[in-house]
């Protein structure tokens, strides 16, 4: 797997703590105290500078469900795009797609569930009432050349319901990627997962997704994410969600950890010789800045063990 070039995307998961979360939303979604937009903005804009080429930024979700996505539209107006790092923003229906357009999105994404209990409470619906809703923000974000990404949360487990059938992620990852999505990620929303499961549960999604069009998504809760995001690459994934700090969770995932931390996840992908063109000293930079903004430890055992060294 020498030359395999991975993308890295950051999480918003402040939202639950960051993904590459992108996941800047997971971390954010998270944090209890509302994190200033102003800190925001300086945590998108550094991250920029690393060598991340996707910063999922903000959620275009209702402030009565998640209060610190509520400056959505003045983060992602805030933020100094630089050339070539895209800016996805979470979009679940046709008012959060319209709101993320008004603001200057060029990228959104929708996330649906493999368990109906989660999708009712983390979206409101049922997965089937989701799938029209994702349909509609699908087709009208593509009329205007805007890219949608996929989530399929519970993949590997589920708060409410335990066990998730691999054929359930599998059925949902294809209408999602039918349905005209560029990438369905494969969220292990509380962590559970093993080697194991992942195995099982991409073998059932390959059939379904060519593995080029997939990307995971691990929480890091049973300290299992490192290994799960190795058996994705060696079956051929090459795109990794991940955070800053390893910050985040999911507000409707009670007891899941953050996700993967970036750190983490460049520090192995570098000592296998893959090209990720992130720069792991900056990643950490940034994640000394955040976790003294909130007041936090990083999660990211690469940051404190060269916290240690230095
Ligand atoms: C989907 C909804 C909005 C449905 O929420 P709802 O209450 O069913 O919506 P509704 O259509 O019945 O409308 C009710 C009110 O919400 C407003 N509304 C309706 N839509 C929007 C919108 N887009 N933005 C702002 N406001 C909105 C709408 O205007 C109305 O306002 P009112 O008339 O009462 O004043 C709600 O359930 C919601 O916001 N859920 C999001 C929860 C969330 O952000 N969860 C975490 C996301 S991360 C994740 O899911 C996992 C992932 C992706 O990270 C991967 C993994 O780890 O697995």
């Amino acid at each position: 797997m020498g030359n395999i070039p991975t993308t890295v995307k950051h999480c918003l998961n402040y939202e639950q703590y960051i993904q590459d979360y992108p996941w800047l939303r997971q971390w954010l979604q998270e944090e209890k105290e509302i994190v200033p937009t102003g800190v925001k903005i300086q945590l998108i804009d550094m991250l920029s500078g690393t060598g991340l080429s996707v910063i999922e930024a903000t959620s275009f979700v209702s402030s009565k469900w998640v209060p610190q996505m509520a400056d959505h539209s003045d983060v992602l107006r805030g933020i100094q795009r630089a050339p070539r790092v895209q800016y996805p923003v979470l979009t679940p229906n046709m008012q959060g797609l319209q709101d993320a357009v008004a603001a200057g999105a060029t990228e959104v994404a929708v996330f649906g569930s493999a368990s109906e209990t989660f999708s009712k409470k983390n979206i409101n619906c049922s997965i089937d009432e989701s799938m029209l809703r994702f349909e509609e923000v699908i087709n009208t974000a593509k009329e205007q050349q805007i890219p949608v990404r996929g989530y399929v949360s519970c993949a590997l487990g589920c708060p409410h319901e335990g066990h998730i059938e691999p054929s359930k992620v599998a059925e949902v990852a294809k209408q999602l990627y039918d349905m005209g999505c560029y990438e369905i990620s494969l969220g292990d929303t509380i962590g559970v997962g093993t080697p194991g499961s992942m195995f099982k549960m991409l073998q059932s999604v390959m059939k379904e997704v060519p593995a080029s069009a997939l990307a995971v998504h691990c929480h890091d809760t049973y300290g299992q994410a490192l290994p799960n995001i190795l058996t994705a690459l060696q079956m051929g994934v090459s795109v990794v969600d991940s955070a800053v700090a390893g910050l985040g969770g999911c507000p409707y995932a009670q007891g899941s950890s953050g996700n993967v931390s970036t750190e983490d996840v460049l520090y192995m992908l570098h000592g296998m010789g893959i090209e990720t063109g992130v720069n792991l000293a900056k990643v950490i930079e940034v994640g000394d800045f955040i976790c003294s903004a909130l007041c936090r430890k990083t999660n990211s055992k690469v940051a404190q063990a060269r916290s240690k060294t230095l």
